[in-house]
């Protein structure tokens, strides 16, 4: 599928870094170092703009590698970019970490994987289907 890109950024396009890596890795397009303290966040600029078919979405996944080893994760859990935004796509940083952490120009700090999702009509109903599982849940069939 092709998506349509401007790369406003100082870097080349993103790749994937595998044959069969799901995401594209994104680099933080920043010009000076951005600290993070323990809890702090930032919203750090990739100079990418896209435009996805309708019908599709970017999901803006954090690294485990950043996450395991210095508690760099998306304040956001993952990110949506809507098919319709025109914006700069922009990750939302937390440090989660007990140290202070910094970013430079050009890490990656992130991914987007491309997906498809189902548009629903909403439909009321006075009753549900019956299940099993019934309104259990959170842990309720142990750990
Ligand atoms: O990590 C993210 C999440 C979102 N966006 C951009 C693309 C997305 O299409 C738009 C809106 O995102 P979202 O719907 O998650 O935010 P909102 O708080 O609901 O804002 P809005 O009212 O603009 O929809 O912001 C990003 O660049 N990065
Ligand atoms: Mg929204």
């Amino acid at each position: 599928m092709n998506i349509n890109i401007i790369n406003k950024s100082n870097f080349k396009l993103p790749k994937y870094e595998t044959e069969g890596a799901a995401g594209l890795d994104l680099q933080a397009n920043i010009i000076e170092p951005i600290v993070l303290e323990p809890l702090d966040r930032a919203l750090i600029p990739t100079g990418l703009f896209i435009s996805i078919p309708l019908g599709y979405e970017g999901q803006i996944r954090g690294r485990s590698g950043l996450a395991l080893k210095h508690g760099i994760t998306l304040a956001n859990g993952i990110g949506t970019i809507d098919s319709d935004y025109r914006g700069e796509i922009k990750i939302i940083l937390i440090n989660l970490g007990k140290e202070t952490y910094t970013i430079n120009p050009g890490d990656r700090i992130a991914q987007i994987v491309f997906l498809k999702y189902e548009k629903v009509e909403l439909k009321i109903v006075s009753e549900l289907d019956e299940t099993y599982r019934d309104d259990g849940g959170f842990g309720h069939s142990g750990y």
